[in-house]
């Protein structure tokens, strides 16, 4: 078998998918896309076409390290990202060529279904309450929201107060009967981490994902030291050797990667069982499309320390286009008291409607992340 053709399709809201056709017929879709980057990307996936066109897809570790040494440079959100989506595809590939879920080509089920969890509150988060309520009632017990809006790298008490405050109102609305992570965004600088982490550890959030953003990954042992608050994080992180110097360097309980951004299926399970070696759990990044969390899935399902997975069913950024949209076979994907079961189709078990990716690709959205600035009128972290 040879592979024959990349295509790609960008579609709304801010997602791209792959489709890799091989001589034989057989067809993979991967979701390569860094949000607000689709068309670099895109680009990327192009760059790569030389190292796969006519090649056998079956070869996916050789293809893969191709991928990432062949070019000298390296690593980084773009070209891991093109690597991610085309490495999803030829697992895809290799799937349905088998006959098999890729879960059980990595050694079949650790667990029988996937604890899931659901976003609220927004960008700059609000109605918290009112929205864990309705997702309450779709059986969601486990949310995630942005912890502050924007925050200067030395903010005010009222600042920390505006969110501490909202965090005890969700405290006091549900008591312990859900869990709720706190996305810092990266918006939290290193000098504000320390002090809203001891304002909300009377307040037991679940985990503080992005504490400081990940080039200040240094910091994440010594905010470790100061909280029993668990840190997260990984989705701006693109390799194993990334990871690698964080988990050496402690301080992380949660790894995040991003099937979409490091590297793919190959990479994120090196990345999950290096995770495992140092006790840190897994809990993949997907604020993505259905390939990204079909990929994911593939991971959880075969990996003890994956602990909670994102999806983006009612995100904020789904204007347009919703998770399910370019899915046919909607029901397997269906979450039952917060849990999803192992995607039981061929390769990544994802039946996708390419009628309505060509149509929806027709109208390809150019999203891009909104500009925040400061009152003083320097760019705010978004
Ligand atoms: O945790 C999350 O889902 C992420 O922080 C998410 O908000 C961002 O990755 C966003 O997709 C970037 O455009
Ligand atoms: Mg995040």
């Amino acid at each position: 078998m040879k592979i024959i053709k990349l295509t790609t399709y960008r579609v709304p809201p801010r997602w791209m998918l792959l489709k890799i056709e091989t001589d034989e017929g057989v067809v993979g879709w991967g979701e390569p896309v860094i949000e607000g980057r689709a068309r670099t990307v895109e680009t990327a996936v192009q760059e790569m076409e030389s190292y796969l066109i006519g090649q056998d897809p079956s070869r996916i570790n050789d293809l893969w390290q191709t991928m990432y040494r062949a070019g000298f440079y390296r690593g980084g959100a773009i070209t891991m990202s093109a690597i991610a989506g085309i490495d999803q595809a030829l697992w895809d590939i290799k799937g349905k060529v088998m006959g098999k879920p890729v879960y059980e080509l990595l050694g079949g089920l650790v667990r029988d279904r996937m604890k899931m969890y659901s976003w609220v509150g927004g960008d700059r988060p609000s109605d918290i309450i009112e929205h864990i309520r309705k997702l309450r009632e779709g059986g969601f017990n486990t949310f995630k929201m942005n912890a502050t809006e924007e925050l200067g790298m030395l903010d005010t008490a009222a600042a920390v107060d505006k969110a501490v405050e909202r965090v005890a109102e969700i405290r006091a609305a549900f008591g312990n009967s859900i869990e709720f992570g706190l996305d810092f965004h990266g918006r939290v600088a290193a000098p504000m981490a320390k002090v809203l982490l001891r304002e909300l550890e009377p307040y037991r959030p679940l985990f503080v994902e992005e504490p400081v953003l990940a080039e200040q990954a240094e910091y994440y042992p010594r905010l470790a030291a100061t909280t029993s608050i668990p840190l997260a994080a990984g989705e701006r992180m693109y390799s194993r050797f990334e990871f690698k110097n964080v988990f050496h360097a402690g301080g992380l309980s949660i790894a995040q990667p991003d099937l979409s951004h490091a590297g793919g299926i190959t990479e994120c399970m090196k990345i999950a069982s290096m995770a495992e070696a140092y006790d840190i759990t897994l809990a993949p990044h997907c604020p993505l499309g259905p390939v990204a969390l079909a990929a994911c899935l593939a991971v959880d399902f075969v990996s003890y320390n994956a602990v909670l997975q994102e999806q983006s069913m009612g995100i904020h950024y789904n204007k347009g286009g919703e998770l399910l949209d370019y899915v046919v076979n909607k029901e397997d994907f269906l979450i039952t008291d917060g849990y999803m079961k192992p995607l039981p189709k061929p390769g990544l078990g994802v039946v996708v409607d390419e009628a309505r990716v060509l149509e929806a690709s027709l109208n390809a959205p150019d999203w891009r992340n909104p500009v925040w600035r400061h009152a003083d009128g320097s760019v705010a972290e978004w």
